[in-house]
């Protein structure tokens, strides 16, 4: 279940985003320009249409005479034209400012994603940073581009409207204006109510998306934990929930209309009373009645329109504070500028000054905790030669992974250093170490594209001749070519085509394009059978050779190799020294080792009954 807690963000009006995101709309400057102008002149064309009738019926239809009649038709079609002009132009403008918009922001958050850290990512739920990079972002786009055309098509078909029916009248203009200000009350309530109803839709619609995507990706869990009925039913719970909200959305949507038709016919009515009197007095023409009336009867939509916009300015603000929020987060592990300054950033590094690295790492008091208050290395103290092979084991929790992940500073050390090669890695920049450090999960992942692509995202340069080297060096050659198409076989998303030795020997084989100085291996605990064993230890100790390696270990074959092992236990090292020395110590690694010798034994026997 996720537990994440999202900030309210409640702030009526907040100038402060709006700046920002003008900021971003400036590329757009000329073309926001031009589009306010083309809809402030479609509202104004749109409240001259009533007037032209009123030309009509009083020159024409009343006194009973055509002369004339072809230039007014002529105006007339050449308004519509504008009009069509106009609303051409209005898409093809908006429609880039949008698109345009998000493609940039969109660009800016997912280059912030590249830079921000772990621990980022930690705190924050997939499903969240999905929604800020697309829903939000697009909402954004919408708003801006969107938001100025009804916004100003609005006021202009209002500011126009209200004033040809002073122009025409002022007094009748007057009374059936009276109903205008209930109406903009009204508006601004119910759009708001709307709007609420609506963005309760969109969260729980949010959550629902989020339990399809558990539901997916967890499917074979559920299968195995016999969790169908179970999740079906929090699913119902979800979508019950979903229904009501739905509902009661469409509820308040549907008393809004028929109060704006009421208060839309009272203008009328008030517009055929009083009018109606005027044309009887003469005191009013037959073509102003009928241009009051039809200016009463759309008196309602730019008001909706304006009161929309309004309501949906504050659900676009909302978007803008986290999109921001995101855009805007300091990485936790960040380049000093002078480092920046020295090998350059992520996006432009001066690979030209980059130092040679050797291999010699260094954990110099090293104390580390992922929440404040709960250390997880205290005082760690490692001292590693290029070449030196160290296996890191211990019990779940030990801290393991943790090591690792401080050196390739994926965090970096609350207190203490990591020297690399005798200097302070925050010294240099986060790139080049992560480019001298080859790191293999335990479930390595693939990206979905053929084999050889996936080992070439080792060194993209590689020739085919390379890529196949590495291959062969790894001892997955073998398999590929036993595949449907080769190199050319596609992987699947997450390479879940493969099976998981498969998988690995794939990223070995990246690995050993790479070349780097420094290894980093999280075995996988999965059992395989004997032969692949075989194979994988095989290109362990291929990868291995020649680099800094550290080793979350779990194969016996890989421990006894190694040359140092270190035994991890609450975040110090408990005992270390080579596999030999270790079981003569008898200590807590001869425990360790003599279980887990045992089990594996069992395993052997267990595969061999069932080969
Ligand atoms: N991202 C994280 N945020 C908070 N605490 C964490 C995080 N990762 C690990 N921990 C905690 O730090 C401690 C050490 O975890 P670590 O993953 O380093 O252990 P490990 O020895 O690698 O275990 P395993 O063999 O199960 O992978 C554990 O108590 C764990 O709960």
């Amino acid at each position: 279940m996720n537990t994440y807690q999202e900030q309210e963000y409640t702030k009526p009006f907040n100038i402060d985003l709006w700046k920002k995101l003008i900021r971003y709309a400036r590329p757009y400057k000329r073309d926001l320009l031009f589009l306010a102008v083309i809809m402030a002149a479609s509202g104004g064309i749109d409240a001259i249409f009533p007037l032209m009738n009123r030309y009509a019926v009083d020159n024409f239809i009343i006194p009973g005479k055509l002369g004339g009649l072809w230039i007014f038709a002529l105006i007339y079609a050449a308004l519509i034209a504008v009009q069509a002009l106009n609303v051409w132009m209005l898409i093809c403008i908006a429609g880039r400012i949008e698109t345009g918009l998000c493609y940039d922001i969109r660009k800016i958050g997912f280059k912030k994603l590249q830079e921000l850290s772990f621990s980022y990512f930690d705190r924050t739920p997939v499903g969240w940073i999905m929604a800020r990079m697309t829903s939000d972002i697009q909402r954004l786009g919408e708003t801006v581009a969107w938001g100025l055309v009804d916004l100003m098509w609005g006021s202009a078909m209002m500011v126009a409207t209200i004033g040809i029916m002073l122009y025409l009248n002022w007094r009748l203009a007057l009374i059936t204006l009276s109903v205008v200000p209930v109406l903009a009350v009204v508006s601004i309530y119910f759009q708001r109510m709307i709007l609420m109803a609506y963005r309760q839709v969109r969260r729980i619609n949010s959550q629902i998306t989020g339990a399809f995507n558990e539901g997916i990706m967890g499917a074979k869990t559920t299968k195995t934990l016999a969790r169908e009925e179970e999740n079906l039913k929090e699913f119902k719970e979800l979508t019950e929930r979903m229904k009501h909200s739905s509902v009661r959305a469409v509820v308040v949507s549907s008393i809004y209309m028929p109060i704006v038709m009421v208060l839309g016919s009272i203008g009328t009515g008030l517009a055929l009373w009083f009018g109606g009197e005027g044309v009887i007095g003469r005191s009013i023409s037959y073509g102003t009645l009928v241009a009051f009336i039809t200016y009463t009867m759309q008196f309602f939509e730019p008001i909706r329109e304006l009161a929309r916009i309004f309501a949906e300015l504050q659900n676009s603000q909302a978007s803008a504070e986290r999109v921001f929020s995101m855009i805007e987060t300091q990485p936790d592990v960040k380049d000093s500028p002078e480092v920046i300054e020295k090998y350059g950033d992520l996006f432009t590094p001066k690979k030209e000054n980059w130092p040679h690295i050797k291999g010699d790492v260094t954990f110099h008091n090293v104390s580390f905790s992922y929440k404040e208050g709960e250390e997880v290395l205290k005082d760690f103290n490692l001292e590693v030669k290029a070449g030196e092979t160290i296996a890191l084991v211990g019990e779940t929790g030990a801290g393991k992974s943790t090591i690792v992940n401080l050196l390739c500073r994926f965090y970096e050390p609350t207190k203490g250093e990591i020297r690399i090669d005798g200097v302070d890695y925050r010294k240099r920049s986060q790139l080049w170490l992560q480019s001298n450090i080859g790191y293999v999960l335990q479930t390595p992942h693939l990206f979905s594209g053929t084999v050889k692509e996936n080992i070439r995202y080792g060194r993209l340069d590689a020739s085919d001749e390379e890529v196949i080297e590495a291959a062969k060096l790894v001892n997955a050659h073998d398999f590929i070519m036993k595949l449907e198409k080769g190199y050319d076989t596609e992987v699947g998303e997450g390479g879940n085509r493969l099976s998981t030795g498969q998988k690995q020997l794939i990223s070995f084989a990246r690995a050993v394009l790479a070349n780097p100085r420094i290894f980093v291996l999280d075995e996988a605990t999965s059992s395989v059978d004997t032969e692949t064993e075989q194979i994988i230890q095989d290109a362990i100790q291929k990868v291995l050779r020649g680099r800094t390696s550290f080793v979350i270990a779990h194969r016996l074959s890989t421990i006894r190799s190694a040359d140092r092992i270190l035994v991890i236990r609450n975040g110090r090292v408990v005992e270390q020294g080579t596999h030999s020395e270790l079981l003569r110590r008898r200590g807590y690694y001869y425990r360790l080792y003599t279980n887990q010798f045992m089990e594996e034994k069992e395993r052997e026997i267990m595969l061999q009954m069932r080969g």
